[in-house]
């Protein structure tokens, strides 16, 4: 059975990256998905802005909404302080499959919690099944008409505090018009919008950050 796009990432890390080195990893893929496949990845421009937010933040816990191959996962993970953790949900189970190599490869398995599943099944059971009081950061990268309902699905299930941050991807293409309405509208949230470019391409793109104001 021929291989997947996602499965070829992966071999190419895996012959290419350094065991134990995030910073391999990524750098990897990179240069896998410029070079010969393209594949949604957050990518390294917009991988500069995630890694700002996280440094800025410092989050004891943070989510990501969409792990996909787990290259986003692996660059926030390898910012966390020591004892800090990252949840991390996937509901496709073959790219699941797949980030648990790449995280497991680059090093950041203790700080990472890959959960496979739909968000809007996942966020209600993070208090109880995950042990999580509340989100310092959320990285929001998972299907686009999701990102509204889950953000307000965050709010309902209390996981947000005064000052938990959010941060988008793919806020131009393919875009979450309803998202970028909700929470610029939205007085409970300070927003600020970095403009860039869809990874891997010229093609204009953006990342939003908004703070919750509690
Ligand atoms: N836990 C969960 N709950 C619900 N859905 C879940 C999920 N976990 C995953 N998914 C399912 C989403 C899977 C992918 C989401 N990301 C995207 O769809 C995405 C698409 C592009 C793109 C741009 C230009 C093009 F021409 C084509 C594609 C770029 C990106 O940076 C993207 O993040
Ligand atoms: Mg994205």
């Amino acid at each position: 059975m021929n291989q997947s796009k996602e499965q070829r990432i992966l071999n190419f890390v895996l012959q290419n990256a350094v065991r134990g080195d995030p910073c391999s990893v990524i750098d990897a893929i990179d240069t896998y998905c410029s070079q010969k496949e393209w594949a949604m990845n957050v990518g390294n421009e917009k991988g500069l802005i995630l890694d700002k937010t996280v440094e800025e933040i410092n989050p004891s816990v943070a989510l990501e909404l969409g792990t996909y191959c787990g290259y986003s996962a692996v660059r926030i993970a390898r910012l966390l302080k020591a004892g800090a953790r990252l949840l991390t949900v996937e509901f496709n189970p073959e790219f699941a499959a797949i980030a648990k190599q790449m995280i497991e490869f680059a090093g950041v398995q203790d700080k990472v919690t890959l959960i496979e599943g739909p968000s809007e099944e996942i966020i209600p059971q993070l208090k109880k099944k995950y042990e999580v009081d509340t989100l310092d950061f959320v990285f929001v990268d998972h299907w686009k008409d999701r990102y509204t309902p889950d953000t307000i699905l965050l709010q309902e299930c209390s996981l947000l505090r005064k000052g938990s941050v959010l941060l988008a991807d793919n806020i131009i293409v393919p875009g979450a018009p309803e998202f970028v309405n909700y929470i610029r509208n939205n007085p409970r949230f300070q927003c600020t919008n970095y403009p860039s470019h869809l990874e891997y391409m010229k093609v204009q793109d953006a990342m939003e950050k908004a703070v919750f104001l509690g």
